[in-house]
């Protein structure tokens, strides 16, 4: 079994525990009552390396990082340091996330938010609308290739931008197949947990030139995004960096200003 394994086993017991608990009804009442997604894409596609700054309390490599007794401060923080999207880790039994955080979060801040789980079923995407994210993270390795069409066109109607995640080659080539746009590349194997940002460098080529191409995982500092950049990327996903570091919205500051530099936009790909 993988540490992905394992943890999906997770998300489906909390999954199942949270249908019991509120109807899909209920749900699209609470999506309902929000205003429209915002369109992180065209968010993702302006100039400049975007920085999308995440709200992350625990990983499963490392137990917890960082208390964030109020994820909604360390979001306006992120915001205020010019980040161009909060994530938002929802996961419970390893990552210490909710949808209570996610829902704090969006109603701190006035950038897209993004809902960071793992995503099995549509019922997850209602919850994402009904809590107020704008994009959805679905991660190929831990979908069978139907499911992700079927959830990459479920999130699109609701107005979610899917971000889709890969780790190789032919992740790359099932993302490209299901309808992908936004694509992810998380330098981190979620089957060994093991980092290695080389991978970003050989996995990018392989996304077409049209879609958004994401450095997800392993950024510690504006020199992480400059070579992410310098390989292709378009946006890097920053966690654990921002979070430990004890003065978030000035490291967001210095990758946001690293990634508009005109030396940094143009190696783009
Ligand atoms: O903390 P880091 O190394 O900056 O990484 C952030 C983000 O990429 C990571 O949290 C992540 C990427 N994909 C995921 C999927 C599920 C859970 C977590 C993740």
């Amino acid at each position: 079994m993988t540490v992905l394994d394992d943890i999906l086993a997770g998300v489906r017991e909390d999954l199942a525990a949270r249908q019991e608990a509120t109807s899909l009804d209920e749900l699209k009442r609470l999506a309902a009552a929000r205003p429209a997604a915002i369109d992180a894409e065209a968010v993702l596609r302006q100039d400049g390396v975007a920085v999308i700054a995440e709200v992350k309390r625990s990983s499963p490599s490392k137990g917890q990082l960082a208390a964030i007794a109020d994820p909604a401060a360390l979001a306006r923080d992120y915001e205020a340091g010019g980040a161009h999207i909060i994530s938002v880790l929802t996961e419970q039994r390893r990552f210490g996330g909710s949808l209570d955080d996610l829902a704090a979060v969006r109603a701190a801040v006035d950038i897209p938010v993004l809902r960071k789980d793992f995503i099995v079923s549509s019922y997850q995407l209602w919850e994402a609308r009904a809590y107020g994210a704008d994009v959805a993270l679905l991660i190929v390795a831990a979908l069978e290739q139907e499911a992700l069409v079927s959830l990459i066109e479920r999130a699109r109607s609701l107005g979610l931008t899917p971000l889709v995640e890969v780790h190789d080659e032919l992740e790359v080539a099932r993302a490209v197949d299901a309808g992908a746009t936004v694509i992810g590349v998380n330098v981190r194997n979620l089957k060994t947990l093991e980092v290695d940002r080389e991978t970003f460098a050989r996995v990018a080529p392989s996304i077409p030139e049209s879609c958004v191409r994401i450095a997800e995982s392993g950024v510690r500092g504006p020199h992480d995004l400059i070579a992410y950049a310098h390989a292709g990327a378009d946006a890097v996903l920053v966690g654990e960096s921002l979070v430990t570091g004890g003065d978030p919205r000035t490291a967001v500051q210095d990758l946001v200003a690293a990634g508009a530099h005109p030396a940094v936009k143009n190696a783009r790909g």
